[in-house]
Formats: structure tokens, C-alpha cells, sequence
């Protein structure tokens, strides 16, 4: 736009207060001043020149309303100088004065473009109404030319403001149909302005929002309510780039209203149309969208988050109220998961996380809602239930769906859930009460066993509570020095003699008594408490060690059980080897006993770990040998000393029965590897002869004794050597102490 143009138009007054400016061209200088004196006046600028060069020199450089010309100039003529002012300056009027009586001249001259002849010698009077009026006409074309120029410049930015707007900008006619609407509609609908202009609104407007649409254009308010907001979707063309696109805009509608003279604006007055404004939000809408989908889901499984399965919980109870239905609330947590996240990191946790959530989906209908909780805990709404039971039809559904392996950036994952069910009404009429309560028997289900599920039961509270207070007492436990550590020893049948010795804590539970670790290790391991024990279990067998070879009992090993999520801690290595050299004990008298769990994953880092071990000659032994998935792979890769065959294959070797087809894998594994093989678990004769027989050597179990406190193993060890075989009378022994238990008598 040009801006200085503008503020011209903007300033008419100036225009008109301008000073008249009049060049009178005449060769004789009498006429010229007698001519000035005449027409001067307030407000006039009058200049003279005796030739027609000169006239031309001064309308060059200066803008006259009006020029007295003569006709007859000494070079170039009257006329001349009028053409050339027709050509480039033709604003300015000119009156031509002449003394000749020719009629031809005056026709000439009004033909070029004079808007008076004035014959000399003129009349004083006439001569100044003439000049008058040229002034006049020239200050009226001059204004209505800046009132033209000043309508377009308007109309111009009129049209570069709705044109370069942003928004839609839109009016339709009383029947809907588009009068107008500017170019936005093209770049953002792709449509042209020629192709919505007499369209009716409809055809842009999604269908499903069509009746909200109709609605606002419809209603016809006044004043202050003349504006009807509403947010619709706008259908995009087809063509290529906007392909099945909708745009969700905020549209306002105006009406348009005849304007009574009488400034009556009554809702009597015609309907023109309807003005209006739309807004593009498609962005925000989704920016707005993501944020709530963000408040409500979780950002890792995209599932419904707490926030939204607490809403929906609350929703489905008032349902159910309604039509007397139940509602089955679920909470499942995967057993041992830390253990993943901790030995390989989170990358590989999250991404289990994403496939068991991704598994869990499929078990659910579409009613039902999968939400996670955190971690690695999900629940389950089943908002429709009949009966109770069918809650657990859907929980074996999970847990059988969890069954097969996960593939986790190329390495199979093993995953298992414990599931509570609480119902609503019966267990809880609270969203609140009824995760908890269904939190509470999923605790049942890990405490006794995992990989399950239960349905919550008032008795079950008082176990939830006892497993909080448990946790809390087991803090206080080390440093209050309630554990302490009992020894199983370790027989070599061939030898004849102990060979070594596990230990196996308990905890002397100032209320509950003494505990065996089944009640506390996996509420350790779970709660991060299991590294102050295992440190303490390490520095109390090592130092128990010690003082043994103080009194000439070193010819023996010692076992302490490690979690393998103690693997996760980046000094753990050091703690151990510290703990060994800090009692004098050479490192080949200590194994450290961790279960298949730790070699399940591969981890990374693990094999390097145990090397390191190994490199400072610790022993290593899996426990537990044969319950998980073992393979072949374990023994090849893993720098392993000793495989300990699993109670449970001792216990099914009974007289009658045939030896089970793992046992013999095992034993000719761990030969085949070169591997130490300690069977354990071993109750009766037949068991430690038939182990013999298949070439398992050295045995633990309570055929030569139960787990003993200390000063026990001391008189163990001091009675059995020299001889020990000699003193050793398997099932006819009795105990004083718990040692040797006979078989088949009690304890
Ligand atoms: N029925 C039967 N049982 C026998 C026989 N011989 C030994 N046992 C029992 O079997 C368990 C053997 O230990 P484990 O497999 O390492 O299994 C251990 C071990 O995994 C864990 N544990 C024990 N002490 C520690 C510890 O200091 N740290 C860690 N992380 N875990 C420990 O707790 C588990 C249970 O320990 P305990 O209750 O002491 O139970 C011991 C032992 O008392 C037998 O002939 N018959």
C-alpha cells in the first residue's frame, strides 16, 4: 500500500486550505500586472511569465490551479503550451485569453482543453467571475479526486486485510449459501472462491457437526447475543493434497440485519445474511488432545494411566448400581521384575513391559479397561460382570497368555504375573477400597507362591498388613542384630568326611520367633534390603570361617546364597572378595550360590562378573539346578564350578520308582562340563545310594543333618574327624541337637 498516498488522502482539508496558484502567460507586461492586480486576493498565488518556454519552465516545477494563457506568444504559441499541459499536467485549467476576433481561435482553444476564452480587451468583471469559477471547479475535481483515490486506497486495504487474514472471513446469504469468502478458504479447505461461492454451508461441513452448524446459522439474535461461537469440522477437497483431511475450526456467526432509519433495530427489521469469522485450531486441538491423552494414559504402554482407570471404576460402580451388575477389578503385578530391570537395564525392562502390556490387551474385550498403575503393576476393570468367577476366567486367561517368551532385543524373557480380583459390591463400593483390596490379594498370591491369582478375602487383610509390618521389622533387623546364621553341612560320600558347609540365615523375630528365610528373602529382595544382608551374611560366615581354621577345622567350604539382583551393584564384586580377604581366608573356600534366575537373561556384563570371580578364585555354584529352563548354553558359556541338583529330583527318588530321565541329563551334564556336582535335599538311604550310584559324590540334605547353628557345626566337625564314617550311622543316629536326623523319626 502506498502510505504516503495516504496520509495525503487522509489530510483533505489541506487540499482545500491550499492557496489558489495562478500563472498568468502573457507577452505584454501591462496586461500580465494589470491581470495580477485584478486577481489578487487572500489566499492566491500569482505568478507571471512573457513567453511560452517560460510558462512550461515554471508548470514544470510548481502545481497551478489555474494558468491565463494568451493565444499569440512569441515562440512557441498559446496553444502549444496548453497541449504540452494537456499531456503532463492535466489538472491544471487554463483560461485562454486572446485579442483575436477569429471565432476559429477560441474554438481551437476550448477543443484543446480550455475551459474558458476570454476575448481581450475583457471585461473586469467577467474575467474575475471566470477565474472564480475555474478555481473553483479545480479545488472541487482536485478534492473528488482524493476522495476517489482515498475510496480505493480504503477499498484496497479493505481487501488486503480479509484477503491476507488468517481466518476464514465468510458471509452467507438467507438461504446459507456463501456470498463471499475470502482466499484463507482455499489454502486451508482447497477449495476456490469460485467453487464455494453459491454452495450451500453444508456441503464443507462435516457431516457429524452439520446440525450444531445448521443451529447457529439459523438463530437469529440481536445485540449483544448477535454472535453465536461454535467449533465444527470443516471437510477438506479430495484432491490430492487434502485428501480426506478435516480442519476443526471456531466459527463465528454474525446476522446481518436491514438498517431501519430510524434506528430501530428490532428483530422486525430483514435478515440479509449471516457474517462471520473461522478460525483454524486444528493444531491446538491436537496439541489439546495429546495433553489429555498425556493426562490420562501412561506414556510408555500408551494405556490408560491411574487417573483414568480410577474415572472409569467410579463410572462403571454407578452403572452397576444402577442396573444391580458387578464389577471385577484386577491387579496384576509381574513376578521378579526388578530382577529384569536390574541386571539389564531399563531399556530392556520398559520394552518387556511394552510387549506383556501389548499381550494383556488381547485377553481383555473392548468394554473392559487395561490400565498400568506404575512399574510394573496394570490393572483390569471388567465393568459387566454375571459372576465373580468369571473375573477369574479372565485372569487364567492372562496368566496363560504370559507363558511363552518374550523376545526383548533378540534374547528371550520369561514372565509371570500374580494377580488379586476384588468385586464390587461385595469386596468394596469405593474405587479406592477395591484396588486396594484387590492389591492385597495379589500380595496373598506372592506370598504364597506367584504366578497366580486369588480372589480378595476379608482374612487377607490381616496377611497384607503383617507383610507392611514385616517389611518394617526387617529394616530394624540388622542393626538390632536379629539374623543369624545357620550351617548345613556339605557330605562327600567317597571321602567319607564334611566337606563343606552352606550357610543359610534366620531371623530370631523378637514376636514370630525364629524364621526361616522363605518368609522374608523375596520381601527382602523386593524392598532392596537384601544387600545389607547379604553383606552381613557374608561377613558373619567368612569371620565364622576364620575362627573355625583358628581350631584346625580348615579343610572345608564354605556356601552363602547370593540374590542374583545383588549382581546389578557395581561394588558388589569387591564386597565379596573384600569380605574373604579381610578374614584371612583363602578365596577358594568360598562359593557363592545363586540360582538359574541369574543366567536365565543373559544379561550383559554377567558372564564378565563371574569371571572376575573366578579370576580371584572364588568358586561359583547355580542352585537350584533343573527347576528353570537350563541348558546346555549355561554350562558352555558361564564360568561355573558346581551345579546343585534340586531337591525336587532327590525327593522323587523313591524305591520302586525309576529315575527321572532330567536327573540322569543332569548328572551326565555336569560330567560331560567337568562340573563339581552337590546333590541336595538328600532325606534316605535309598536317595544317597541311588545318587552314588549315577556318580553324584558329595550330598547335603537332613540324612546327615538339618541347617545348625555354629556352635553345633563345632562339635559336628571335632566328632567327625578323624572317621567320620565310623561315626556316621545314617538312620539310626539320634539327634541332640538337630544334627543327623534319623530317618523316618521326627526332628
Ligand atoms: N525338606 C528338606 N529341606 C532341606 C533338606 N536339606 C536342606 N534343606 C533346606 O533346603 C534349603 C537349601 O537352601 P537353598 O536351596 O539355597 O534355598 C535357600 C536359599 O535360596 C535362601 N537363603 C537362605 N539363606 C540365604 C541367604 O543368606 N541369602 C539369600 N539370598 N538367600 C538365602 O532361602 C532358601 C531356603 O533356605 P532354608 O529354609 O534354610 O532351606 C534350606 C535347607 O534347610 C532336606 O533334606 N529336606
Amino acid at each position: 500500500m502506498n502510505f504516503f498516498v495516504q496520509s495525503k488522502f487522509n489530510h483533505t482539508h489541506e487540499v482545500v486550505e491550499q492557496p489558489e496558484r495562478i500563472l498568468i502567460v502573457d507577452d505584454e507586461p501591462r496586461m500580465r500586472s494589470s491581470l495580477h492586480q485584478l486577481l489578487e486576493g487572500p489566499n492566491r498565488d500569482i505568478a507571471e511569465c512573457g513567453s511560452g518556454e517560460d510558462a512550461i519552465a515554471v508548470l514544470k516545477n510548481n502545481d497551478m490551479d489555474l494558468v491565463l494563457l494568451d493565444i499569440h506568444l512569441p515562440g512557441i504559441s498559446g496553444l502549444d503550451v496548453m497541449e504540452w499541459l494537456v499531456n503532463f499536467n492535466a489538472t491544471t485549467r487554463v483560461i485562454m485569453v486572446s485579442a483575436d476576433a477569429n471565432i476559429d481561435s477560441a474554438i481551437r482553444a476550448l477543443r484543446g482543453g480550455a475551459v474558458e476564452f476570454i476575448r481581450k480587451p475583457y471585461d473586469l468583471e467577467e474575467m474575475q467571475q471566470k477565474v472564480d469559477n475555474a478555481l473553483l471547479r479545480s479545488r472541487l475535481e482536485r478534492i473528488n479526486a482524493l476522495m476517489t483515490m482515498r475510496l480505493e486506497l480504503s477499498e484496497r486495504m479493505h481487501r488486503f486485510l480479509v484477503e491476507s487474514s488468517p481466518d476464514i472471513i465468510y458471509t452467507l446469504d438467507t438461504d446459507g449459501c456463501f456470498m463471499f469468502i475470502n482466499g484463507r478458504a482455499e489454502s486451508l479447505l482447497g477449495y476456490s472462491r469460485d467453487e464455494l461461492v453459491g454452495c450451500h454451508f453444508t456441503a464443507i461441513v462435516s457431516d457429524e457437526d452439520i446440525d450444531i452448524a445448521r443451529y447457529a446459522f439459523t438463530e437469529r439474535r440481536r445485540d449483544t447475543r448477535a454472535t453465536t461461537n461454535m467449533e465444527v469440522r470443516l471437510k477438506c477437497n479430495g484432491s490430492h493434497r487434502f485428501e480426506s483431511r478435516q480442519i476443526v475450526v471456531v466459527v463465528s456467526a454474525m446476522g446481518v440485519y436491514e438498517e431501519n432509519g430510524d434506528g430501530d433495530d428490532s428483530l422486525a427489521s430483514r435478515f440479509l445474511g449471516t457474517y462471520g469469522v473461522a478460525r483454524d485450531i486444528t493444531e491446538r486441538k491436537k496439541a489439546e488432545e495429546t495433553i489429555s491423552f498425556q493426562a490420562m494414559h501412561d506414556h510408555l504402554t500408551h494405556l490408560p494411566n491411574r487417573r483414568l482407570f480410577k474415572d472409569r471404576l467410579e463410572l462403571s460402580m454407578s452403572q452397576a448400581k444402577r442396573n444391580g451388575r458387578l464389577v471385577g477389578v484386577m491387579f496384576l503385578d509381574l513376578d521378579r521384575f526388578k530382577l529384569v530391570n536390574d541386571t539389564h537395564g531399563h531399556a530392556e525392562g520398559d520394552e518387556l513391559l511394552v510387549n506383556v502390556a501389548h499381550r494383556l490387551r488381547n485377553c481383555v474385550r473392548g468394554g473392559d479397561t487395561l490400565a498400568r498403575q506404575g512399574g510394573d503393576e496394570f490393572t483390569v476393570l471388567l465393568p459387566d460382570l454375571y459372576r465373580p468367577e468369571d473375573a477369574g476366567i479372565i485372569a487364567e486367561k492372562v496368566l496363560d497368555v504370559l507363558k511363552a517368551p518374550f523376545l526383548v532385543r533378540g534374547q528371550e524373557f520369561r514372565a509371570t504375573a500374580s494377580i488379586g480380583i476384588a468385586v464390587y459390591p461385595s469386596d468394596g463400593d469405593s474405587a479406592d477400597v477395591l484396588l486396594k483390596n484387590a492389591d492385597i490379594a495379589m500380595y496373598k498370591v506372592k506370598a504364597t507362591g506367584k504366578n497366580n491369582y486369588l480372589f480378595f478375602t476379608p482374612e487377607m487383610n490381616a496377611c497384607y498388613h503383617e507383610r507392611i509390618s514385616l517389611e518394617n521389622e526387617l529394616r530394624q533387623a540388622i542393626s538390632n542384630s536379629e539374623f543369624e546364621l545357620y550351617y548345613q553341612p556339605k557330605v562327600s560320600i567317597c571321602g567319607d568326611r564334611i566337606v563343606g558347609l552352606e550357610a543359610l540365615i534366620r531371623w530370631r523375630h523378637p514376636v514370630h520367633g525364629l524364621l526361616n528365610p522363605a518368609s522374608f528373602i523375596d520381601l527382602a529382595e523386593e524392598s532392596g534390603l537384601i544387600c545389607d544382608i547379604t553383606d552381613w551374611v557374608l561377613a558373619e560366615a567368612c569371620s565364622q570361617m576364620a575362627r573355625w581354621r583358628e581350631i584346625g577345622l580348615d579343610n572345608l567350604r564354605i556356601s552363602v546364597n547370593v540374590s542374583p539382583s545383588e549382581f546389578t551393584h557395581s561394588d558388589f564384586l569387591e564386597r565379596i572378595v573384600c569380605n574373604i580377604t579381610k578374614f584371612g581366608l583363602p578365596t577358594d573356600a568360598v562359593e557363592i550360590e545363586i540360582t538359574e534366575n541369574l543366567l536365565l537373561h543373559d544379561a550383559p556384563g554377567i558372564i564378565d562378573k563371574m569371571r572376575y570371580l573366578r579370576n580371584h578364585g572364588v568358586r561359583i555354584s547355580i542352585d537350584d539346578f533343573g527347576t528353570r529352563y537350563s541348558s546346555l548354553n549355561y554350562l558352555r558359556k558361564f564360568p561355573i564350578n558346581t551345579i546343585k541338583i534340586d531337591q525336587s529330583f532327590v525327593r522323587d527318588l523313591a524305591a520302586g520308582t525309576t529315575v527321572s530321565p532330567i536327573l540322569h541329563a543332569i548328572i551326565g551334564m555336569a560330567r560331560g562340563f567337568g562340573l563339581h556336582l552337590v546333590a541336595e535335599g538328600v532325606e534316605t538311604m535309598f536317595q544317597l545310594e541311588t545318587l552314588n550310584e549315577l556318580g553324584c559324590d558329595e550330598m547335603q540334605g537332613y540324612l546327615f543333618s538339618k541347617p545348625i547353628p555354629a556352635a553345633e557345626v563345632k562339635l559336628m566337625l571335632m566328632n567327625s574327624l578323624p572317621g567320620f564314617s565310623s561315626q556316621w550311622h545314617y538312620g539310626t543316629r539320634s539327634s541332640t541337637s538337630g544334627m543327623a536326623v534319623p530317618v523316618g523319626l521326627p526332628d
